[in-house]
């Protein structure tokens, strides 16, 4: 892997329809600053990362037009109607040069609170292993519900694993994997089970669970102690 560090795409186009907020979940503040300069902070300034490709969504007029941070180029790209649409906008944008980068990250703008050290385990296994993600093994009994809201029965969670982000795979082996997807009509959730479609098993690197992906509006005041914490 090349020791210059890798580029991150950084979905940054959804609404965030959950938080339910007047504009998108990602330009609401975050311990005084816009949510989504808090991930690029973290991301921006990893030694493992060379530079951010940043996803917007259409219409964006809040996106603050860095162009660099921490030394490291910031470029940015449209994204499109989901999430999968989005990060291969991204891959698409990256500039011609990095393709010699032979793995890319992906990491959500909506998870501020993801720990330079999780993203370091990422890259040396997730690069031993030929691409990788962050996520945590389930850690409470799971029940499957019926439509009156009643446990029905308690699921079996050997082996079952929340998928965090960053993801990191091989820039070519994972746009051709969402481009497979999407021309099937398959809405990817992440990298990985679009790389799961196409046949690779993506190795599970276990991160902190305190990496969550701001989602409601109580996980704001969430993320804002996470911030300190998680440094
Ligand atoms: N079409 C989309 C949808 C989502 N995202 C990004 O993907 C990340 C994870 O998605 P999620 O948390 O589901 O964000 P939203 O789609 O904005 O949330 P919601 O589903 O509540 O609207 C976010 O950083 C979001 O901006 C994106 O780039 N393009
Ligand atoms: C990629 C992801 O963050 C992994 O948990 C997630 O799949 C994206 O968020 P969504 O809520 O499923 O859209």
């Amino acid at each position: 892997m090349s020791m210059s560090g890798l580029w991150c795409v950084v979905p940054a186009a959804g609404r965030g329809a959950r938080v339910g907020g007047d504009i998108p979940k990602q330009y609401l503040p975050l311990a005084g600053r816009p949510l989504i300069l808090h991930t690029l902070d973290r991301l921006g300034s990893h030694p493992g990362i060379a530079g951010l490709m940043v996803v917007l969504g259409a219409n964006d007029g809040l996106w603050p037009g860095l162009t660099e941070l921490h030394g490291k180029p910031v470029h940015t790209v449209l994204g499109g109607a989901e999430r999968c649409d989005s990060v291969l906008a991204g891959l698409r944008g990256l500039p011609a040069d990095v393709a010699g980068h032979d793995f890319v990250l992906v990491h959500d703008a909506a998870r501020p609170c993801v720990r330079k050290a999780d993203i370091a385990r990422l890259i040396a296994q997730g690069a031993a292993a030929g691409g990788g993600l962050l996520g945590a093994p389930l850690r409470d009994t799971l029940k499957r519900a019926n439509a009156d809201g009643r446990s029905e029965v308690t699921e079996p969670r050997d082996h079952r694993w929340r998928a965090f982000t960053p993801q990191m795979f091989r820039r070519a082996e994972l746009e051709r994997a969402l481009q497979s997807a999407a021309t099937q009509g398959v809405v990817v959730s992440d990298e990985a089970m679009a790389m799961e479609k196409s046949g690779f098993s993506p190795f599970l690197v276990e991160g902190a669970e305190d990496n969550i992906k701001v989602t409601t509006p109580a996980d704001f005041a969430l993320a804002e102690f996470l911030l300190e914490k998680t440094l």
